[in-house]
This record gives C-alpha cells, sequence and structure tokens, in this order.
C-alpha cells in the first residue's frame, strides 16, 4: 500500500499521525521538541507503570528495563539506537503510528523497530486505543535489549513476510497481537506473568489481563492463535498463556506455515471469547 492511500485510511478512521510526512518504508523524523507538560506526562506515565511491571512483568522485560537505563525523559531515538546497537543490533526509528503490517515486518527483518512519535494525553493515562511512543517504546523497546528476544523478533518479521507472501497476513498478524502485543506466561513454579507490550504500557488492562478473574486465559497453540480475531481499542477477551519462550520459538520454526494458511484462509475468525 501507498503512503498517500494509508494516510487517507488512516485520516478517515480517525488515527491521530501526521502521514503526510513520511518516507515510503513509513518512517519520518522523530523532531525531538515535545513540550515541559509532554515530559511530565512522560513522567508521570513511567513511574506509574514502572510500579505494575515490578510486580506483574516478566523478569526478561525487567532486565530490558535496567538494561536501557532510566526513563526520566521522553527518549531521544538517536541516543537509544547507539546503545541498543551495542547491546543486540537494533535501531529504532520514528513513525506516525500503526503502520501496515508489510512495510512493519520488514523493518523487524531489518533489526528497525518503529517507535511512533508523539505521547498520549493525560487523559489516556491508563489506555489508549492506538499505539503511541509510551506504547511502542515502553512496551516494546526493553526487551529487544536481550539476545534472545532480539534475535526471535527478527525472524518474526522474515517469518511474517513469508506467511504474507502465502496470503496469511491476516493470521500471522494474530500471532504477533497474541504474542508480541498481549502474551502471558506461566513458567513451572512461578506466578503469572506477562510479556506483550500492549499490557506492559497499559496501567488497566496489565493487571486485569493477569490478576482479574474474569480475564479469559487459554493454553497457547500456534494454529488457535492464528485463527482467533482480536479488536485493538478494548481489553482482550483471550490473552494466551505460554509455558516458555522456548515453546513459542520452537513453535514458529517448525510450524508447517503453508498448510495453517491453507487451512484457514478464508474463514471466519474464532471468536476470542469462545477458544
Ligand atoms: C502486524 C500487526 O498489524 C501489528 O499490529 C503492527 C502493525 N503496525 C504497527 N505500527 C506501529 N507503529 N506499531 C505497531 O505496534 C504496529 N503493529
Ligand atoms: N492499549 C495500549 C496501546 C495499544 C493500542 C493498540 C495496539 C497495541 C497497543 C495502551 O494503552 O498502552
Ligand atoms: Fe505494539
Amino acid at each position: 500500500m501507498s503512503v498517500a492511500d494509508y494516510a487517507r485510511e488512516c485520516a478517515a478512521q480517525g488515527l491521530r499521525g501526521d502521514y503526510s510526512v513520511c518516507r515510503a518504508d513509513f518512517t519520518v523524523a522523530q523532531g525531538y521538541d515535545y513540550s515541559a507538560d509532554e515530559q511530565a506526562v512522560w513522567r508521570t506515565l513511567c513511574d506509574r507503570q514502572t510500579k505494575l511491571t515490578r510486580k506483574l512483568a516478566h523478569h526478561s522485560y525487567l532486565d530490558g528495563v535496567a538494561a536501557l537505563g532510566l526513563l526520566d525523559r521522553i527518549p531521544d531515538f538517536d541516543a537509544v539506537s547507539e546503545k541498543l546497537c551495542k547491546l543486540t543490533g537494533w535501531e529504532i526509528v520514528a513513525v506516525p503510528g500503526l503502520i501496515p503490517a508489510a512495510p512493519f515486518f520488514d523493518h523487524l527483518a531489518n533489526r528497525r523497530f518503529p517507535v511512533t512519535n508523539w505521547l498520549r494525553t493525560r487523559d489516556e493515562l491508563d489506555y489508549i486505543v492506538e499505539p503511541d511512543m509510551f506504547h511502542d517504546f515502553f512496551g516494546h523497546v526493553p526487551i529487544l535489549t536481550q539476545p534472545v528476544f532480539a534475535d526471535f523478533m527478527q525472524m518474526y518479521g522474515q517469518k511474517a513476510e513469508d506467511v504474507i507472501a502465502l496470503g496469511g497476513d491476516e493470521m500471522v498478524t494474530r500471532l504477533y497481537w497474541y504474542t508480541a502485543e498481549y502474551g502471558l506466561m506461566q513458567e513451572a513454579g512461578q506466578p503469572l506473568k506477562a510479556f506483550g507490550a500492549g499490557l506492559m504500557s497499559s496501567f488497566t488492562e496489565l493487571q486485569f489481563a493477569v490478576e482479574d478473574k474474569d480475564a479469559h486465559h487459554v493454553p497457547f497453540d500456534l494454529e488457535t492463535v492464528m485463527r482467533t480475531g482480536y479488536e485493538i481499542d478494548k481489553f482482550q477477551r483471550a490473552y494466551f498463556v505460554l509455558p516458555s519462550f522456548d515453546v513459542l520459538r520452537d513453535a514458529f520454526q517448525t510450524a508447517d506455515m503453508a498448510g495453517i494458511v491453507g487451512r484457514n484462509r478464508g474463514k471466519p475468525a474464532l471468536d476470542p471469547a469462545a477458544v
């Protein structure tokens, strides 16, 4: 899809980013000119969320936060990229907001993580319906400092391109959604933890997903995940629970994607409340 067509689509859907200044790969300059109020919102978000993640996030995410260092100012993407590049060879690039799946995965395949360059407002501290800088940065970037994930996210981008070529773009998007964005982890003998970035960045949904008796927890199964629909602007109606990251990586590496796509392409999505 061209940037101009996508820009029109996003404007029609009420998305906030300014796509008129995008390059062909959907990146923009970060344009570091945030107001004192935006800096204050950033600090508030980090302070509130860190209290929760300490208790509810998987340790690999917390190790990543420690490796990245202080979160007391809105990050300068170039400075973070320099640090990240030394650790795992990743960089972050600025985008105006949600971008289409194909260029998104192409960035991942090349060890570039797209981060939105604008921040949610004070009215959206708990939850926002579209990805903003807090989600993209606080949610996704810490884990990229961890070598296992750094490799995994790149593989994700590469595999996704293959699955898209088979006609499975919806299916591979669901897999990303229910793992990288909303995944939970139940390791043997440990309490339930979250690792998905959509949970790391939401004050209300992180607590709901891990602690609420009404949250629907489903054991991870690759093909089921790839068949289950989702909505981006509400709490999820299913959270898939992994026993370990190795299980995710192995499922990914050994999956017969052509078979899965062939069996399920064109079929209606499963209802997440019923899986
Ligand atoms: C792959 C899937 O569509 C996924 O939701 C992608 C799409 N585009 C995105 N674009 C941005 N900026 N951030 C994201 O997290 C995503 N996620
Ligand atoms: N709901 C997430 C943001 C988000 C929106 C859409 C997709 C992924 C993440 C938050 O509040 O931080
Ligand atoms: Fe995300």
